[in-house]
């Protein structure tokens, strides 16, 4: 195991993953802190695969990284190069896209409870109509191209989303094994698109390589500017969990993202994801566990920046249409496994995420009570 640094404030511990030589991301110390690796295109049966993915967004994980996708490389860098070129405009011209309401451009603030981090990003709807109207204020010279890049990017990656859901439909044994994907596939499906640009994390100081890197070793809780630093880095966007069904999450080749994971004592610890800009990097959402009664796990993440180049990720969040019900699968309801959420509407569900600060486990708020006879006694009912 390779201990990057420990924050005294809250003893926790980041551990880097490393590539083992069947293609595994495994970090020492623990099957339960490894990283998963699913090829896609890997010549094996369909039912292995679909247990393969299964396997990785339950157990423990709910993360994984998908190589071997189909996406073709070509709508993914057109995507890129439109969205830098829209982050090296002049603050006067990002702010016309902004303020994110909670759609539309960001910087430094994340919803509207006073969470902030060291981004600026866009945050879009996933339909045609939605990404037309924001393209007016992103590129005012050529807006109808830069919708195109986008929702061509979008189609790509919706399809990728729903090959991975009918995967887990199979992999759980669902009598409608395309019930997750047709979820998101509605017209009126409330998916986003998040475009996040951490700018480099060593500006600040005019100092050489060699004494950055000196410096972000240090552990401590504010820096000289006031960003809040954790385990060597600045907090480029904090802990929490996707609330949708699931995300679709692609980098360039700058590391940050680390995600939650326990270790084989049940301790929990902040493992490393190294950048792979070919790979999506696949994480189950809080309405995903709530409908597979927990079988599937909502992972928590952060971007922790340390890099001295900037990051660009974008994240592909796909959700139903606001007045879905949301209530736990009969399949995953057993007598082990009793009903663990009671029903609510994905409108009901933002409506409290909205509420609350980005860090909050939010999913608690709708579950059962273990002492509840009456509600534990629907085994079986979705
Ligand atoms: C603080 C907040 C920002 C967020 C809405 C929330 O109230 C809590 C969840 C946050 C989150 C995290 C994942 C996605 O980036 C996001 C778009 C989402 O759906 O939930 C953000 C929300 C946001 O930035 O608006
Ligand atoms: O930007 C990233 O790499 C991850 C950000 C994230 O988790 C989010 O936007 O929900
Ligand atoms: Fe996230």
């Amino acid at each position: 195991m390779v201990v990057l640094s420990t924050t005294p404030a809250r003893q926790e511990t980041v551990v880097a993953a490393a590539t083992s030589t069947h293609g595994a991301v495994v970090v020492g110390g623990g099957a339960a802190g490894c990283i998963p690796t699913v090829d896609m295109s890997a010549p094996r049966g369909r039912a292995a695969l679909s247990r393969q993915v299964a396997r990785a967004c339950g157990e423990q994980h709910g993360f994984f990284r998908a190589v071997g996708h189909g996406v073709p490389p070509a709508p993914a860098a057109r995507l890129d190069s439109a969205t830098a070129a829209f982050f090296a405009l002049p603050p006067g011209e990002k702010q016309r896209a902004g303020p994110p309401s909670p759609l539309g451009y960001g910087c430094r603030s994340i919803g509207f409870n006073g969470d902030v981090g060291e981004l600026e990003y866009l945050l879009l709807h996933a339909n045609p109509a939605a990404v037309a109207h924001k393209a007016r204020t992103i590129d005012t010279t050529d807006p109808s191209r830069f919708s195109a890049v986008v929702n061509e990017y979008i189609e790509a990656v919706r399809q990728l989303a729903c090959e991975i859901l009918d995967l887990l439909g199979e992999g759980l044994g669902l009598k409608d094994t395309r019930y997750f994907s047709k979820l998101i596939t509605s017209t009126d499906s409330d998916s986003l698109l998040r475009i996040n640009h951490y700018p480099p994390s060593c500006t600040i100081h005019k100092l050489d390589h060699d004494d950055q890197c000196k410096m972000k070793s240090v552990v401590s809780s504010k820096a000289s500017n006031g960003a809040n630093l954790t385990a060597g880095g600045r907090v480029g966007f904090g802990e929490h969990s996707d609330p949708q069904i699931l995300s679709l999450l692609r980098a360039n080749d700058v590391d940050g993202l680390q995600v939650l994971l326990p270790d084989r004592d049940g301790k929990e610890a902040w493992v490393q994801v190294p950048a792979d800009p070919s790979a999506f990097f696949v994480n189950v959402g809080d309405l995903l566990q709530a409908l597979t009664n927990g079988k599937l796990i909502s992972v928590r993440h952060r971007v922790i920046a340390t890099a001295c180049r900037p990051r660009l990720s974008t994240i592909y969040f796909a959700a139903p249409p606001l007045h879905t019900r949301i209530s736990p699968l009969a399949e995953t309801i057993t007598t082990s496994n009793p009903r663990r959420y009671r029903p609510f509407t994905w409108a009901e569900y933002k409506t409290t995420m909205y509420s609350l600060r980005l860090s909050h486990s939010r999913l608690d708020l709708f579950k059962i009570d273990d002492d509840d006879d009456s509600d534990n006694a629907s085994e079986g009912k979705a």
